[in-house]
């Protein structure tokens, strides 16, 4: 891999002078002046479509962003990646998400080893024990201690064990059996494991408690909690019918009292935000049924064969990092806006902000160096059209200039006459105000129609005129099913890889999250009264001697 300063390659510094040009464009006036920019400028893939013609580009600036990608060896790290090389070099893991979604059958997944381990067959191995169980489940024949069926199943997990099988169970809703229901606790905060519990009966819930490492002082202190719970309404044979674990670490799961026949694993080859296609996404196999979440796991595989095949100009993850990038470190824009018009991915900004911002918000490069220049912009964003009505004004017409990806799906998963219609015109029509804009003489025509007179149509205009020229990528789908779900998931995993790739940083680990752990543990341990208060600064003092006292 390049051990180069992203700022001395060629094709960067030709972008900055490039930049300098882009300045002046419109993307009105590209638009007038190309007629088959959508066509130019869109590609297909895995069942989605990304139109990125709504950026500040030209086809000369696509052309500099390849030779980028080139320059800083995407390709051999990509396929690194593909061949298990151990590219999180800072844990010496491999990072090979994407084995768990290959199909046996594929050419390669019977060659990939992992310290000689071939692991094809462990991923296989899990998914048919996931097949078997969740099938029973499923079937009423896996039943409660008291012989009732199965009703509720609860994930207890945080972060990457707890974003994704929420996002994608919510956004599967259409999919999953009628009988079950999925709940998720993640915050340690015991109002989210209260809420649940009040809503569950111990004779007919399933608890999952999934943690990679089985450490995760909130998730162990939920699993615990709920543990007890149960304990008041049955017998401890009981737990094994009511608790079940997903892990890498079996030691773990044996001593909080989960027979490890009850465990799924999973590897340390895994990362955390990549593991909604392990064993982690239990509470989807158990919602939405094997064979969807084998479509789910094709949906991404069908992405990776396009990302690891495609030409990088005809590639969708590589092209939308670029975009990224671009924006990013060009235009300087800090953050980027996700916009899913379809109600059931409203957590999928939410898993964007894990997947992205812990992957790629690092700041030294793999030679042990400071980056030079920006990475990872913040992720935020709600769905549409209700951010419409709280945010986007300052998308259009505040002093930051904020890209956003807009995700629509084509065919509603409802019947309800005319909404999705509705639903579809605001976002076409979000991003072309974002492009277009409107201009003086518009503002000033529409006033002068409503009969404004000059002084009311002087001080109104600049209020009203909206320069445009806000970039979007536009993502389409016919229908959000497993597959296409999947499919959106791995394209962004793999733009988020393509940019870390870029930036030259380890996008697999995660140190700056231990501090904050470490720092908990001491002040819990203050709050409790077991240890002498250490000498914080004056605030943190004085916030613990509060809550000490209120707490008692
Ligand atoms: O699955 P666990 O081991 O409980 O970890 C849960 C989460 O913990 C930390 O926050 C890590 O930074 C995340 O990457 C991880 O997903």
């Amino acid at each position: 891999m390049p051990n180069t300063a992203l700022t001395d390659a060629a094709a960067f510094k030709q972008l900055q002078e490039h930049h300098q040009t882009a300045l002046g464009w419109h993307m009105r006036e590209l638009f007038s002046a190309q007629p088959d920019r959508f066509e130019r400028m869109s590609l297909s893939a895995a069942g989605l479509l990304l139109d990125y013609s709504k950026n500040r580009i030209e086809s000369s600036t696509l052309e500099l962003l390849l030779s980028l990608a080139r320059e800083r060896q995407v390709e051999a790290l990509r396929d690194a990646m593909f061949t298990g090389e151990k590219i999180n070099f800072t844990e010496h893991r491999a990072v090979l998400h994407t084995a768990l979604r290959t199909p046996a059958a594929q050419a390669d997944a019977a060659a990939l080893q992992v310290d000689g381990q071939h692991i094809a067959e462990d991923v296989q191995g899990v998914l048919s024990r996931i097949q078997s169980f969740t099938t029973r489940v499923r079937d009423g024949q896996w039943r409660g201690h008291t012989g009732k069926e199965i009703t509720d199943i609860v994930n207890i997990g945080i972060g990457g064990s707890h974003l994704g099988p929420q996002m994608v169970c919510t956004a599967l809703h259409n999919f999953t059996h009628p009988r079950l229901q999925s709940h998720f606790v993640s915050n340690v905060d015991g109002h989210d494991l209260d809420a649940v519990l009040a809503d569950v009966n111990p004779e007919t819930t399933l608890f999952i408690v999934a943690s990679k490492t089985f450490t995760t002082q909130e998730t162990m202190m939920n699993a615990q909690t709920a543990r007890r719970w149960f304990l008041k309404h049955a017998k401890e044979a009981a737990l094994a019918l009511h608790f079940v674990a997903v892990s890498t670490n079996a030691q773990a799961v044996g001593a909080f009292g989960i027979d490890t026949a009850n465990m799924f694993p999973f590897w340390d080859w895994v990362g955390g935000r990549y593991s909604v296609w392990s064993a982690i996404g239990l509470s989807i196999a158990l919602a939405i049924g094997f064979d969807n979440f084998r479509a789910f796991l094709d949906g991404a595989n069908a992405m990776d064969r396009h990302f690891r095949e495609a030409p990088l100009e005809s590639n969708m993850p590589v092209i939308q990092a670029l975009i990224g990038i671009w924006n990013r470190n060009f235009f300087n824009s800090e953050s980027l806006s996700i916009a899913p018009y379809h109600h059931n991915l409203r957590f999928f900004p939410a898993y964007l902000q894990q997947l992205d911002m812990e992957s790629n918000g690092k700041r030294i490069t793999r030679d042990g160096s400071a980056v030079e220049v920006a990475t990872c912009p913040f992720i935020w964003g709600d769905v549409g059209t209700n951010g419409q009505h709280a945010f986007f004004q300052l998308l259009h017409q505040g002093t930051d200039i904020t890209p956003i990806d807009f995700i629509a799906v084509l065919k509603p998963a409802h019947d309800i006459p005319q909404h999705h219609q509705v639903l579809l015109a605001n976002c076409f029509a979000q991003s072309e105000a974002f492009m277009r804009g409107k201009q003086a003489d518009e503002v000033r025509a529409d006033l002068q129609q409503q009969g404004a007179n000059e002084a009311e149509l002087n001080m109104l205009l600049p209020h009203k005129t909206f320069n445009g020229n806000r970039p979007s990528n536009t993502i389409l789908m016919q229908e959000l099913t497993p597959a296409t779900l999947g499919a959106l998931i791995a394209l962004y995993e793999h733009k988020t890889f393509v940019q870390g790739a870029i930036w030259g940083i380890n996008s697999f680990d995660q140190w700056g999250v231990e501090l904050g752990k470490v720092l908990a543990k001491t002040i819990h341990s203050e709050l409790t009264g077991e240890a002498v208060p250490a000498r914080h600064d004056a605030s943190t003092n004085a916030l613990i001697a509060l809550a000490k006292q209120a707490l008692g």
